[in-house]
This record gives C-alpha cells, sequence and structure tokens, in this order.
C-alpha cells in the first residue's frame, strides 16, 4: 500500500532506507521535544540539524530526487519549518524557472550549493492578494543601467515572506517596474539582501523577524524595506522577461509567467497536505485502537472507541480523503513538471489548465485537510488537545496553506474564471473546444442518475452524478452573472454579485477532480488485495462526498431521496469494512515516530506510559515549588491567612 501511496514501490523503499539510517544516527533527531522549547531554541536546534543534512546528504539521499530529500527534511527537521524552508520551496523553483541561463549560472549553482540562502519576497503589508496593486518600485536608471528599489510608504514594507526576518541573505523580490515612467507591472528580480561575510544588512536595507504565529514558528517570516537601494539591470529575472539597456522591455511569452514560483507551491502543496492529514489520522486512529470508554454491549467490557460508528465516521472519511489528496497530488505535480518543460520551448498554452486546477485543489485540499486534522484532534478527546498529541501543532501548519500562495476563497474565484469561459463555449454551442478538464460541462446530462437504479459494479453512476452536479451549479453561477451583465452591470460588478454561486461551482468542479482521480487511481492497481480495500476507501469516499453536495443533486430531482437513503446506508456499510483495515490504512503511510513528534501517536501503542513519562520530562516539573508561588501564590495565600486571623 505504501507503494501506491508513495506512486511506486522504488520511491517507498527508499522512504524505508533513509528512515532506517537515520533512527542510527541520534544527532539527527530532535535533543528534546519540540513543544518544551522556546521559539529561540527551536531555531537554534532547526539550524543543527539543517547544517548536519547538508553536511552528510550524499550519504543518506540522492540529493538530485526532491521527493528523497522532501522525505529527510520531514524526518529530521520536521513540520515546522526550518531557516532554509523557502530557500528550496521557493527560492530555487523561482530562479530555475525565471533566471536565464547565465543568471543560474552565478546564482543558481551557488543557492543549490547552499553558498548562499534565498526566499520570495512578494506579499506586503498592504497587499498579498492583489499583485498588481504591490507597492515597492522598481524604476529603471537607463544613465546607470540599474534598478532602484524602494518602499514608498509603510504599506509597501515586505511583510511574511518566510526566512526573510533572519536567515536569508538573498531573495527574489516582486516589485512594479517602472521605465521612464511606465508601470509595467509585478517582475521578479534577484537582490542581495545582506553582507555574505557579516551576514549584516546591507545599506539601504530594513529587515527583521515579524514575530509568532500561529504555528510554523521555526520560520523567519520577515519584514524588508528598500530606501532607494541600488541593483544592476541584469538582476532581473530575464528568462522569459527582458529589458535591454537602454529600457527597451521585452515581453515573456505569456503575462503571468513571473507567477511560476506559486504554482509550483501549490502543485507541490496538495502533496504536503495529504501527508499532514495522514499524520493527524495515523495519531487519533491509533490512538482509538488503544483508548477504551464505554460499552456497546453492557455485558461486554469497555470497547475501543474506533468500534463506535461516530468515531468511524469522524476519522474513516478523512482517511479516504488523504488517499484521494495524495493520487490527485501526484497528477499535479506531474503536470507542473511537464508545463515546466513545455515552457522552455515555448509552449504556454497548458498554462491556464494549471493555474485553473491548481488554485482549485489548493483551495478545497486545504481547507478540507484543516477540517480533518481539527476531527482528529477532537477524536483523541482531552489527550488531542495536550501538545503531547502533536495534533495542534500539524493544525496550525496545515491550516497556514489556506491563507499562503492565494487566499482560498481567491484562489477559488480563478478557477472560476476558467470556468465561466468554459461555461460560455457551451453556451455559444462550442463544446468541441472545451479542454480535458471541463470536457463534461458540454456533455448532456442523463434525467435522473442511476445510483441504486442500475447494477453497476464500477464508479460511473458516482461520476456521473458529481459531473451533473458540477455542470448545473457552474451554468448557473455563469448565468447568473451574465444576467447581470445582461441588466448593465459592469463585469466586475457582475462578477462580485455572483461570487458565492461561483465559488461554490469551483469547489465542486474540484471535487468531481478529485473523485476522478481516485477513480483512475484505483482502476491502475493490479494487485487485487490492495484493489479490494482501496475499491473500499473509494465507496466510503464517493459516498460521503455526495452525502455532503447532494442539495445540488436533490433540488433538480437528480437524486431521490430513497436514493439519497441507500447512499447513507452504503456509507455505514463502508464504515463498519473498513474498520478492521483502520490502522494498516493509516500504517501504510510508514511514518515513523520520530517523523510524528507525537507521544499519542506513537507505533508502540503504550500511550498512558508514554504519556506519563512526557508530562514528567516538562519543565515546569523540574522542581516542585515554581519561582512564581515563591514570589506571588504564597505570599498572596499567607496575607489572606493573616487577614482572616
Ligand atoms: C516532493 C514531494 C512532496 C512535496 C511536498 C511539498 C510540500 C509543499 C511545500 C509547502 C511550502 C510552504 C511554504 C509556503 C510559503 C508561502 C509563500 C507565499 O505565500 S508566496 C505569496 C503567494 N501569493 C499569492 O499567491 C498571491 C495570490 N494572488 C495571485 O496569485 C494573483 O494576484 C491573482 C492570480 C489572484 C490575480 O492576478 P492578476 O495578475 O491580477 O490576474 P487577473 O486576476 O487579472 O487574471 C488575469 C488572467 O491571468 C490568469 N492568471 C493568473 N495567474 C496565473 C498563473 N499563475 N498562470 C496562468 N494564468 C494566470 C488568470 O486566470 C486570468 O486569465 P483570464 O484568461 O483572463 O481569465
Ligand atoms: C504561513 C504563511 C507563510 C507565508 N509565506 C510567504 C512568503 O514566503 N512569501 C510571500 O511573499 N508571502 C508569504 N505569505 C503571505 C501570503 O501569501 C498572503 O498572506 C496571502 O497571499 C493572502 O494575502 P493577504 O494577506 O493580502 O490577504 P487579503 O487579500 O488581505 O485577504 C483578506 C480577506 O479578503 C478577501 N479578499 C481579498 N481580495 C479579494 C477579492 N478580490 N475578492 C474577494 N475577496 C477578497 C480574502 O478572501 C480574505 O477573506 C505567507 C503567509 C502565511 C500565512
Amino acid at each position: 500500500m505504501a507503494a501506491q501511496i508513495y506512486s511506486g514501490e522504488k520511491y517507498a523503499s527508499r522512504r524505508r532506507e533513509i528512515s532506517a539510517n537515520l533512527a542510527k544516527r541520534p544527532e539527527f533527531h530532535d535533543s528534546k521535544p519540540l513543544p518544551f522549547m522556546t521559539r529561540e531554541e527551536k531555531i537554534l536546534e532547526s539550524s543543527r540539524k539543517l547544517t548536519l543534512i547538508s553536511k552528510h546528504m550524499n550519504e543518506i539521499i540522492d540529493p538530485s530526487d526532491k521527493r528523497e530529500l522532501y522525505h529527510l527534511n520531514c524526518e529530521v527537521l520536521g513540520i515546522e519549518g526550518n531557516p532554509m524552508a523557502l530557500h528550496g520551496d521557493m527560492f530555487i523553483p523561482a530562479l530555475t524557472a525565471q533566471a536565464s541561463d547565465e543568471q543560474q549560472e552565478k546564482w543558481l549553482s551557488r543557492a543549490l550549493r547552499r553558498e548562499i540562502i534565498g526566499t520570495y519576497a512578494q506579499t506586503e503589508l498592504g497587499h498579498g492578494t492583489n499583485l498588481r496593486k504591490l507597492e515597492t518600485i522598481a524604476t529603471y536608471d537607463v544613465d546607470t543601467q540599474e534598478f532602484v528599489l524602494h518602499t514608498p510608504q509603510i504599506t509597501a514594507l515586505k511583510w511574511w515572506p518566510g526566512n526573510l526576518g533572519k536567515s536569508s541573505n538573498y531573495a527574489v523580490v516582486v516589485a512594479l517596474m517602472i521605465i521612464k515612467g511606465k508601470n509595467y507591472g509585478p517582475q521578479t528580480f534577484m537582490v542581495p539582501l545582506r553582507d555574505e561575510k557579516t551576514h549584516q544588512p546591507l545599506k539601504g536595507i530594513t529587515i527583521g523577524d515579524i514575530g509568532p504565529k500561529l504555528a510554523y514558528n521555526i520560520v523567519d517570516n520577515g519584514f524588508l524595506g528598500f530606501d532607494h537601494y541600488r541593483i544592476p539591470r541584469t538582476n532581473l529575472l530575464m528568462r522569459h522577461t527582458r529589458v535591454e539597456p537602454d529600457g527597451t522591455f521585452v515581453k515573456p511569452p505569456h503575462a503571468k509567467i513571473n507567477y511560476s514560483a506559486m504554482v509550483h507551491v501549490r502543485s507541490y502543496m496538495i502533496t504536503g497536505q495529504a501527508i499532514m492529514l495522514a499524520y493527524a489520522l495515523t495519531i487519533a486512529t491509533r490512538y482509538s485502537s488503544v483508548r477504551r470508554q464505554g460499552q456497546i454491549d453492557t455485558t461486554q467490557p469497555e470497547v475501543k472507541v474506533l468500534e463506535y460508528q461516530t468515531q468511524q465516521h469522524r476519522l474513516f472519511p478523512s482517511i479516504a480523503r488523504a488517499y484521494a489528496f495524495v493520487f490527485a497530488g501526484a497528477e499535479t505535480v506531474r503536470l507542473y513538471e511537464r508545463v515546466l518543460q513545455e515552457v522552455e520551448t515555448g509552449n504556454v498554452s497548458l498554462m491556464a489548465d494549471l493555474h485553473a486546477l491548481t488554485s482549485g485543489l489548493k483551495s478545497v485540499v486545504t481547507h478540507q485537510t484543516a477540517q480533518g486534522i481539527e476531527q482528529a484532534r477532537m477524536a483523541c478527546g482531552g489527550h488531542g488537545y495536550s501538545q503531547a498529541s502533536y495534533i495542534s501543532e500539524i493544525f496550525g501548519v496545515a491550516v497556514g496553506g489556506c491563507t499562503y500562495e492565494g487566499e482560498n476563497l481567491v484562489m477559488l474565484q480563478q478557477l472560476a474564471r476558467y470556468l465561466v469561459k468554459s461555461a460560455g463555449l457551451v453556451q455559444a454551442g462550442q463544446s468541441s473546444k472545451l479542454g480535458p478538464l471541463v470536457a463534461y460541462l458540454g456533455a448532456k446530462s442523463d434525467s435522473t442518475s442511476l445510483i441504486d437504479r442500475t447494477p453497476t459494479p464500477g464508479f460511473a453512476e458516482y461520476v456521473k452524478t458529481f459531473q451533473h452536479i458540477a455542470r448545473k451549479q457552474t451554468l448557473k453561477a455563469a448565468q447568473k452573472l451574465f444576467g447581470f451583465m445582461e441588466k448593465g452591470d459592469t463585469r466586475e460588478v457582475a462578477w462580485n454579485k455572483s461570487t458565492v454561486e461561483l465559488n461554490r461551482a469551483s469547489r465542486l468542479h474540484t471535487r468531481l477532480y478529485i473523485v476522478e482521480a481516485f477513480v483512475r487511481r484505483v482502476e491502475e492497481v493490479a494487485d487485487p488485495r490492495l484493489k479490494e480495500v482501496l475499491t473500499d476507501l473509494l465507496r466510503l469516499h464517493v459516498n460521503y462526498e455526495l452525502l455532503d453536495v447532494a442539495a445540488y443533486a436533490l433540488e433538480d430531482g437528480f437524486l431521490s431521496s430513497s436514493q439519497l437513503d441507500y447512499i447513507r446506508e452504503q456509507l455505514y456499510f463502508y464504515l463498519a469494512k473498513i474498520r478492521p483495515n483502520a490502522v494498516s490504512l493509516v500504517d501504510s503511510w510508514e511514518f515513523s515516530d520520530r517523523e510524528l513528534r507525537s507521544v499519542l501517536g506513537r507505533r508502540d501503542g503504550n500511550v498512558y506510559e508514554n504519556l506519563f513519562a512526557w508530562a514528567k520530562a516538562s519543565p515546569l516539573n523540574k522542581t516542585d515549588v515554581l519561582p512564581s508561588v515563591d514570589k506571588y501564590l504564597k505570599p498572596l495565600m499567607e496575607s489572606a491567612r493573616a487577614s482572616k486571623l
């Protein structure tokens, strides 16, 4: 099953080898539990391990393999980030996609060797979503052939970029490019921030950390201001865009080609989110198979809480989602790598499809992942609330994904733009022009669903029902938009009046895509035993997801209430059928205890012994009487007692 999750036996067994290798190297392990460390201690500890990784990487992984590097980072550094997180996640991808060969020779090779540390500085105090209104400016000075970076007011300060505050000495900075008074929109520049020897900020640079956050606190998200800071013309990233010495601007083959680092993260983060969801579910499912509380049959002993239907309903649909997301994530990574190659040859035709797909997936997957992790926390009762479970940290890190790389409700609208265009083609009788991702919009719907009406063993009837719902909502929302426009609203005003409905269409389209990705993967499985278990999980998934959106199919009679009853019964049937495999389904992700960092979710299942040992190790228990008691509480009690006398 691990080979299914990790897209092949080769990587699944490499993961095992890497974990086994690390198990024998205590210097790579956390020196104490992360929840007991201050932020400063965590950063120090992470830097120590990062240095070890850099030194010994070649002995443990093939450094050219992104997945092996990712696994090494998960095991050793963990999810709370590290001082070079953005270096790998965005700085290198930005240089790879946007720097010219000559620039790559100069900077990418140094970045890959870790001679320099970089980040991606785009968001500002006043603007994150609306990139066209960023306020940092890069004005071209023809005489000196330099760009002058400047922060004209406080809202123009770069704010949020990861590892900008303290760790990075370079950044790919996004700024509005002004040449001879003309604004050429957001462009990307390679900018030195700190002296390479002393690490002191360079003259004209104001820089620092933005302070503690909900989670992800090993990362020094930072602020950055420029005071008429000069960089050479050749620091504009020039793979696709160019500015000649005389200030002539050479347009790229696609207007949004500079957004590639964001598309990179959106493509990869689907897998990252699936893994964090699977972390939380591994912890909660294992714990639920140890925790005994209450009886189902009063003549029998107390049961494991995993026997309760409510507990299964709380956890198993999310287990199915984690599988669905990892399968969909593998597809987005493949598409991203393909688009990257095609763009190299000048073919930008798939950029819009990739942008639409990843915008929708990013939004739906992060939202459902956060929901699933929070349910996993509650499924652990009181112990879920303890940082010993580590689920609160996993939640805090994962939920950041709802905001970064484009706020979810904004990114759903990006997909909606694509859907509306497609609906326009359908309306104009040009369905043959629809791309493969939206071809279903042009198909004719049956009048009713055949779920429970025809003995089809596969998933075709479910897929058709999801297609019907997504098609209906897309065409309806587009019609609403067109209707407002026909009545005289500008497109922008009409758009704003229709966005709740448009975003609903985007979600339904994306949920259909996720179901289809799951079906595609299960159909490929050859081993009959694995196929059976995955088919059960997929059955659970389609029934749960369909119930969740059933209102759309009930309102036009596509599904009847008796069909809904059938779907519910199927759901309950598959909850019970999956129960014996539940622990194996989470164990199949093969997370080591080091990687999970959860006292509650350890493989040995010795929950109570482990919790007690953890509590005893708490720094507060080093002494029996705390200084705060000596200083305040004892005098308080003493004076209360004295006043009573
Ligand atoms: C290896 C194995 C496992 C790996 C696991 C990996 C784990 C993952 C790592 C996790 C990393 C965690 C670190 C995260 C750090 C976070 C970083 C950041 O947050 S960086 C900052 C991100 N910021 C944003 O995302 C800002 C969001 N805003 C935008 O993207 C844009 O402003 C906008 C797209 C919302 C709007 O842009 P605008 O220029 O105004 O365009 P329009 O809306 O007018 O659209 C015009 C037109 O362009 C199309 N478009 C837009 N973007 C793109 C694109 N990227 N590609 C292609 N086309 C694009 C848009 O659809 C419109 O098309 P049209 O045909 O006109 O409809
Ligand atoms: C953990 C974390 C890491 C980050 N790392 C980086 C980094 O490395 N580099 C970097 O540059 N940035 C980074 N960011 C910033 C991040 O990319 C932005 O915060 C994000 O893109 C959202 O933008 P915003 O903050 O401007 O939100 P806003 O746009 O101000 O959103 C506020 C609200 O307004 C709504 N809204 C905004 N515009 C519209 C619209 N057009 N239509 C409808 N509703 C709208 C949103 O839906 C939301 O509800 C990070 C953020 C976080 C949380």
